[in-house]
């Protein structure tokens, strides 16, 4: 085989995985722009991610800024030297990596280093498989870690939240899923798909599940029971009004995809994997001799560009809330759920490594009326040492909750913007202290990264560069309030509605 040429075409499938969203996903997202009342949050929502599938595409960069953990899945000829491809696939990875494609996500589990190329111990997950074929298949996935999070796995019999008890059967089953959509609410960055493993133990049971996420979104299951328990789950799944991004909303499910397999005598798991609307997933057929790509997957139809939606101006509704850092008390308690705001000038991002050290440590550079953004983004370094920001969507807030009402009080900052929302800890922190909760839209990694006009400087690089505390200079960086200082949460009222809506289901439907 032309090791050169195999190099060539595994840096082609990253890049292409991790930056052109696949045809038949660009169609689910385009049908739940359709479904969106016009106006709403989520249809707003929905135009900033189809604009940024366009811009992806179109800058060759990131759809979102989480590479997750990139895992192939091959089948190989007889006779192939698999050594030889993990080798390649390592060199394609860092590449892709050095080239801002990817961002370093591989992180040493005990020291909290980071590799810095996305290589490390067990990855990126590489699986082989031999079979009759003369030709080399290669699947590869990018599922990031909000979605990822929000994976779940019930043992049944078992009681759910809203739904009573779930036995060992097919309406057991069905509601697992139902719940499972519920308990992701919007931190998965809905609207989202998912793969689900019915059998098998742990293991195999989410590795069946994750195999699913590489089916078409519109093939139709050839077991009669559950191709009827896909679609009566996407369909009842829509009517929870979780909506993009947990805003509320039509469009919660775009795909549910299940596989089968048997199971022992004393365990029946159903395991679900849930993937965010940023469902990287690609495919190529490779020829064993030549290296080369011979064929891409996911091929069929129409490819939908999102080109209008990324010349059309975004609409706002209503009244826009320009604010610029620092800001005042008064300033943040005059805001209210649902209003839009507009930052510009400084803010500092600062996820999970940053908050852990601020606990025990002064802060690098003052804090007080400034804005924190959970956000580890993708960057690139140029000769002369100067840093551009290559995507910058949102990270899930929730991770921050133990740390995040302290830190604003310590501190004095004045607003967080992530994805997701917080819980009751944060609420309460806001009401006291005179703070809000800003969601951007996640996923949007090449949006907000255009927002992004300067990279002022950078605290803490240390933790890595998706951890450390990078100053931004932001202009017309939009958002929205959805946790405020008078003890309203826009999620904590979706996850109520959502809850009463499911709690309609727990009738024997199979
Ligand atoms: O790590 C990130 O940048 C985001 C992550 O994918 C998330 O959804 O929280
Ligand atoms: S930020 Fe959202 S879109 Fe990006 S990987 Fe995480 S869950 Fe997916």
């Amino acid at each position: 085989m032309n090791l050169q040429n195999l190099e060539n075409s595994i840096y082609k499938l990253v890049t292409e995985t991790s930056t052109n969203l696949p045809k038949d996903v660009r169609r689910a997202i385009k049908k739940a722009k359709e479904a969106e009342n016009a106006g709403t949050r989520a249809a707003m929502s929905l135009d900033t991610i189809a604009n940024n599938i366009f811009m992806a595409d179109d800058n060759v960069s990131p759809i979102c800024q989480d590479t997750g953990l990139p895992t192939f899945k091959i089948k190989t000829p007889v006779g192939v030297n698999q050594i030889e491809i993990k080798e390649m696939i390592k060199k394609a990875i860092a590449q892709t990596t050095a080239d801002a494609k990817l961002r370093p996500n591989a992180v040493d589990s005990l020291t909290g280093a980071n590799s810095g190329d996305n290589l490390g111990e067990g990855v990126p997950v590489i699986k082989f498989e031999q079979w009759e074929k003369d030709y080399i298949e290669m699947k590869l996935i990018l599922k990031g870690g909000g979605c990822e999070n929000k994976n779940i796995q019930y043992s049944l019999p078992t009681e759910l939240e809203g739904l009573g008890r779930a036995g060992r059967d097919l309406d057991g089953i069905r509601k697992c899923i139902l719940h499972s959509v519920y308990q992701a609410q919007g931190q998965g960055c809905s609207a989202g798909f998912i793969g689900v493993g019915i059998g098998g133990d742990r293991s195999s049971g989410y590795d069946l599940a994750k195999e699913q996420l590489f089916r078409h979104v519109d093939d139709v299951n050839p077991n009669e029971d559950l191709a009827k328990l896909e679609e009566y789950v996407v369909k009842t799944a829509n009517t929870f009004g979780i909506g993009t991004m947990g805003f509320g909303g039509e469009a919660t499910l775009l795909g549910c995809k299940i596989g089968v397999m048997h199971r022992i005598p004393a365990s029946f798991f159903v395991s679900v994997a849930y993937n965010c609307w940023a469902y990287r997933r690609m495919a190529v057929n490779i020829n064993a001799e030549t290296g080369e790509i011979m064929e891409w997957h996911y091929q069929d139809g129409e490819k939908i560009s999102f080109e209008e939606e990324a010349k059309a101006e975004t609409k706002q509704q209503g009244e826009v809330v320009k604010l610029t850092a620092p800001i005042t008390e008064e300033k943040i308690r005059s805001l209210k759920v649902g209003d839009v705001v507009q930052i510009s000038g400084r803010m500092y991002t600062g996820r999970d490594a940053i908050h852990h050290h601020l606990m025990s440590h002064d802060a690098p550079v003052d804090l007080d009326g400034q804005i924190i953004y959970h956000c580890g983004p993708v960057m690139a370094k140029d000769e002369d040492g100067n840093w551009t920001v290559k995507a910058a969507g949102p990270t899930t807030s929730i991770r921050e909750e133990p740390y995040q009402g302290d830190i604003m009080k310590k501190f004095g900052i004045r607003a967080v913007m992530g994805k997701g929302g917080m819980g009751p800890k944060t609420l309460a922190a806001l009401k006291e202290h005179g703070g809000v909760y800003l969601n951007a839209i996640g996923g949007a990694a090449q949006y907000y990264a255009d927002c992004i006009k300067s990279v002022d400087g950078v605290d803490l690089l240390e933790f890595g560069i998706p951890e450390a505390m990078w100053h931004l200079g932001v202009e017309d960086f939009t958002a929205v309030v959805t946790m405020d200082s008078h003890g309203n949460s826009l999620h904590a009222d979706v996850q109520k509605s959502s809850l009463e809506k499911l709690a309609d289901h727990a009738e024997r439907v199979f």
